[in-house]
């Protein structure tokens, strides 16, 4: 297998702070592939995002894109990582200029990136992105950026990803400031673009239920070290480590005969943790002394799942430090959209 991207021993620091730890994964070349990153505010998400995107550099560890260190790599292989790998941000306001109209905002890159012949190919270019992401160039450009509404605005800035051509979209939670009855549609076409161009997409999100919707595979992280991960039909539709339980067990149910939290997880008080032992332990509700002292084992509960607990104590550990080893590869049977996959609290009869 031929590694796009591929994180190695990834560790970032602030000061004295570990935002993220031991962190090896990677995506293949030869399929598009759709992960989700999920967790709780402050679990390391966006500190994630941002190192893959080449924002940041890891305190330890390396980022390899194409076989090549970023740190190491020529001014046009940066050139090539920054086009081929593109943010899709929470908030669109803010990377659009209010004194631009919207053209710019898609015109701007192209013309960086050398990538439109003649202004009708350019024009042409934009209109197809556009399009892709369900809007009209005619009621889009023009227009500036207070004139669009949040959805739209956030369309147009997956529009302008789409338009480099990326092999790589990071979307850290590009739905979350988009009136609910836009999110499903904007992830439906997150979801064509991974299907139809090809173009894997790192989905961050605190959204399990959007998440199991739309991705194929999915991590969930913990203070800055992954706790379960493999594919979104096992972590989320059956949460094995006590973390991802509590987590799903508080996706709110549409269902109001259901009820919330029915996995009744009890959180452990809150106690002083050393960092050798593992980072849920002072919340867990099924912790052991071994919890406190010592890292836990990443048992590989199934071919396709990983939790990192010592409540697997039988199960083997998987094999190579990078995560991806245990995801499903993308599922081409599995054609359903965000209408018709059901909801994960639902599949696991709770
Ligand atoms: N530049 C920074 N300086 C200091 N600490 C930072 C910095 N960036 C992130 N952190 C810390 O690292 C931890 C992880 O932050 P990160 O933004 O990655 O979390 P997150 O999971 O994306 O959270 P949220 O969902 O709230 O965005 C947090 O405790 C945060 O305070």
């Amino acid at each position: 297998m031929t590694a796009l991207i591929e994180l190695r021993g990834v560790r970032k620091t602030f000061g004295g702070f570990t935002a993220l730890d031991d962190f090896s994964l990677s995506l293949r070349e030869d399929t598009a592939s759709m992960t989700a990153v999920a967790g709780e505010s402050g679990s390391g998400k966006t500190t994630l995002a941002r190192i893959l995107l080449g924002f940041i550099q890891p305190s330890a560890g390396q980022v390899i894109y194409r076989g090549r260190d970023l740190t190491q790599m020529t001014r046009s292989e940066k050139q090539l990582f920054r086009r081929e790998v593109q943010p899709v941000f929470q908030d669109p306001f803010d990377v659009f200029n209010p004194f631009y109209r919207v053209d710019h905002v898609l015109e701007t890159p192209l013309r960086r990136y050398k990538l439109a012949s003649s202004r009708r190919e350019e024009a042409a270019m934009i209109e197809d992105a556009l399009s892709r992401v369900g809007l009209r160039a005619a009621d889009t450009l023009g227009r500036y950026p207070h004139e669009l509404s949040g959805g739209q605005r956030q369309r147009v800035m997956v529009a302008r990803a789409v338009l480099l051509r990326p092999r790589i979209i990071v979307a850290d939670e590009p739905v979350s400031m988009v009136d609910a009855s836009l999110r499903a549609t904007i992830l439906d076409e997150l979801r064509t673009l991974n299907r139809d161009l090809g173009i894997s997409i790192i989905y961050i999100t605190h959204d399990l239920t959007t998440a199991f919707q739309i991705c194929d595979n999915i991590l969930v992280l913990y203070k800055g070290d992954v706790t379960e991960a493999g594919s979104v039909e096992n972590v989320i539709g059956d949460p094995q480590h006590p973390y991802t339980q509590l987590l799903v067990s508080s996706i709110p149910l549409p269902d109001l005969s259901q009820k919330w939290g029915a996995l009744d997880i009890t959180l452990a008080e809150a106690t002083d943790f050393t960092s050798r032992g593992c980072n849920f332990a002072p919340r867990c509700p099924k912790v052991m002394d071994v919890c406190r002292t010592k890292a836990p084992p990443r048992a590989m509960l199934d071919a396709d799942r990983f939790a990192r607990c010592f409540l697997f104590g039988e199960a083997p550990v998987l094999p190579a430090p990078d995560i991806a080893s245990v995801f499903r590869p993308p599922d081409a049977v599995r054609a359903s959209t965000i209408e018709t996959r059901p909801s994960p609290r639902r599949e696991q009869g709770s």
